[in-house]
Parts: structure tokens; C-alpha cells; sequence
């Protein structure tokens, strides 16, 4: 595992922060770390890069305890607020963080870095001259500098337009493919469904639901079916086997939990000796998902 914890707990005087998180992301993996404003996402990344101390539990990076030296060797960090050396070139920043990493000869590296985050030409500029997108950009490269094992990028794409998201979503995929890990803290449900293998969503500082994208989202489909020649024997079975159960003339419209489920009704209309005309079904979005979790946590 790249990055593990067990009953990890930061909390500011016993509120906000994150309670009892059990995580574990593997090598390669682009994780989403997904939750509503003020749910504890950013608080558990500075955990994790060792910019707050843990008030409970254990969590590794790499193998090594977080906090330690070891465990940071290898890690890039694109913090939510960030602020950079204002004063500073896009060139003289770079060549500064790669100084505190002491790589050498470390110009071949920071051109390309500038290349990937699209400032080509912007390298002798003031980064108090750098647009906010900008800015979020050169810390894009900041937190690739090292060549990390694994990467935090919190909220990426806050400052970028839908150009400079969709080049983020590449620089992932780009990462990905050559086995790093990308830790990635975002709201932005739709961004997340497109480039996120695992995701866990966090509300109120704890993780309500964790998985593949793809398993977590198949949980959740919606199937609507249209027949003749039912009994009410019939629906009634159907409707103690789904949620959101709804029944007009012929028309059902109904959730499953397992996709498993479908087959299992379709051959329970035939064996009933109804007519099955149509069976449609959609997988819900991370959006549904989202919000159904979110509004069953609130609620309970
Ligand atoms: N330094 C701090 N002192 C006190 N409370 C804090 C501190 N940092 C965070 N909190 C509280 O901890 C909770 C989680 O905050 P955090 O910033 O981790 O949330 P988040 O999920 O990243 O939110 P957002 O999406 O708005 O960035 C909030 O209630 C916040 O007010």
C-alpha cells in the first residue's frame, strides 16, 4: 500500500477535523477523496503530508510513519491556499524548491515541468505577475519537482478554467500511467468521475463510503421496465426487491442495490407469465451517489 491509516484522528479542541479514518490506497491508484465544504478533506491531506500531528491512530506512507522524514522523501504536495514567493521568477521559485529537494543540475527538469504545466514562455515572469490559474499551475510543478511516489493535489483545478481542467486531468492521467499515486481532494464530482479509480467520501469527519468508482456506482442503478399481463402478486414481489419503487399502467420504475438483482426480476415477470416489452436500466452518476450518501448521513 502506498498510503494506509487506522482510526486517524485530528480535531481542532474536539471538533471539525476528521475522526476514526481507516484508509488504504494502493500504488498506481487515483483516489478520490470527495466530501461537502468543511468535511475534514484538506485537514486529513496536511495530516498526511505531516503538516498537523494526529491526536490518534496510525497512518503510513510508503511504509513509513507519517511525520517522519522518510515518509515525506517521496511525496508531492499542491496545497489548497497556496501562496508562493512573490517576489521570485516561475524559474528562480522552481530552482528554489529543487534546492530544498538538493537535486542537482535540476534545469533539464524544471523546463519540463514547465512544458507539462502549460507556462512555457512565463519562466522569467514574477509570480506576483502569474494569474491565479497560474499560480496553481507553477504549484502544479512545485509538487511534481521530486518525482513523487505519491501526490496530494488538494482541490487542483479551483483557480483554473475549463482549459487549464481538462490539462489537469491529463497531467493525472499522465501520472498514472507511469505508476504514481494521485491523492485527489475535490468537490468537482464530475472531474472526479473521469479520472478516479477508488473513491472514499468523507461528511462530518468521517468516511461514510469507500470503493471503486465503478462497484460504488453499480450499487446504485435505476431500472425502468414496461409489461402487460402482471399480477399484483407480481409487483408486489418486485417492489420488496427495490427501492424507489414506482407503478403506473404497465410503467415500473424502480432502484437496485446490486445489479445482480436484474436478471432475478426479469426472469420473475417471465415465470409469472407477464410480457416483458422494454427493460432499461442507468447506472447512477457520482453525482446521485453523491447526494443520495450525503442527504441518508444527514438524515441519520
Ligand atoms: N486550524 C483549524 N482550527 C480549527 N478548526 C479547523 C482548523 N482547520 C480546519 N478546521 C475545521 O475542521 C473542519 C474540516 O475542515 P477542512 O478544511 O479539513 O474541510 P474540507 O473538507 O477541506 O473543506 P473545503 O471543501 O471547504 O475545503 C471544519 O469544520 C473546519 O472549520
Amino acid at each position: 500500500m502506498v498510503l494506509e491509516t487506522r482510526n486517524l484522528t485530528k480535531q481542532f479542541n474536539g471538533k471539525g477535523g476528521f475522526k476514526e479514518v481507516t484508509l488504504s490506497v494502493e500504488k498506481g491508484q487515483v483516489f478520490g477523496f470527495l466530501g461537502p465544504n468543511g468535511a475534514g478533506k484538506s485537514t486529513f491531506v496536511k495530516t498526511m503530508v505531516g503538516l498537523l500531528h494526529p491526536a490518534s491512530g496510525f497512518a503510513w506512507i510508503l511504509g513509513k510513519p507519517i511525520g517522519t522524514p522518510k515518509s515525506r522523501e517521496k511525496i508531492g504536495f499542491l496545497p489548497e491556499n497556496f501562496r508562493y514567493h512573490d517576489w521570485m521568477t516561475g524559474r528562480e521559485l522552481l530552482t528554489f524548491h529543487a534546492e530544498l529537494h538538493k537535486i542537482k543540475n535540476p534545469n533539464k527538469k524544471i523546463d519540463s515541468l514547465f512544458e507539462l504545466v502549460k507556462l512555457k514562455g512565463h519562466e522569467n515572469k514574477k509570480i506576483k505577475n502569474y494569474s491565479k490559474g497560474m499560480q496553481q499551475r507553477i504549484g502544479l510543478a512545485i509538487a511534481l519537482l521530486n518525482d513523487p511516489e505519491i501526490v496530494f493535489l488538494d482541490e487542483p483545478t479551483s483557480a483554473l478554467d475549463p482549459v487549464g481542467r481538462i490539462d489537469v486531468r491529463e497531467i493525472i492521467k499522465e501520472l498514472k500511467s507511469q505508476g504514481k499515486t494521485v491523492f485527489l481532494n475535490s468537490h468537482l464530482l464530475g472531474e472526479v468521475e473521469m479520472v478516479c479509480d477508488e473513491v472514499a467520501i468523507i461528511n462530518h469527519g468521517r468516511i461514510i463510503a469507500e470503493g471503486k468508482l465503478e462497484e460504488l456506482l453499480k450499487e446504485h442503478t435505476h431500472v425502468e421496465m414496461i409489461v402487460s399481463d402482471y399480477t399484483s402478486e407480481l409487483i408486489e414481489k418486485i417492489s420488496r426487491l427495490s427501492k424507489e419503487f414506482q407503478f403506473e399502467e404497465g410503467k415500473l420504475s424502480f432502484k437496485v442495490e446490486d445489479r445482480e438483482k436484474i436478471p432475478v426480476i426479469a426472469k420473475m415477470v417471465i415465470e409469472a407469465g407477464a410480457k416483458l416489452y422494454q427493460l432499461n436500466t442507468q447506472t447512477s452518476s457520482l453525482e446521485d451517489l453523491f447526494i443520495n450518501l450525503i442527504g441518508k448521513d444527514e438524515v441519520s
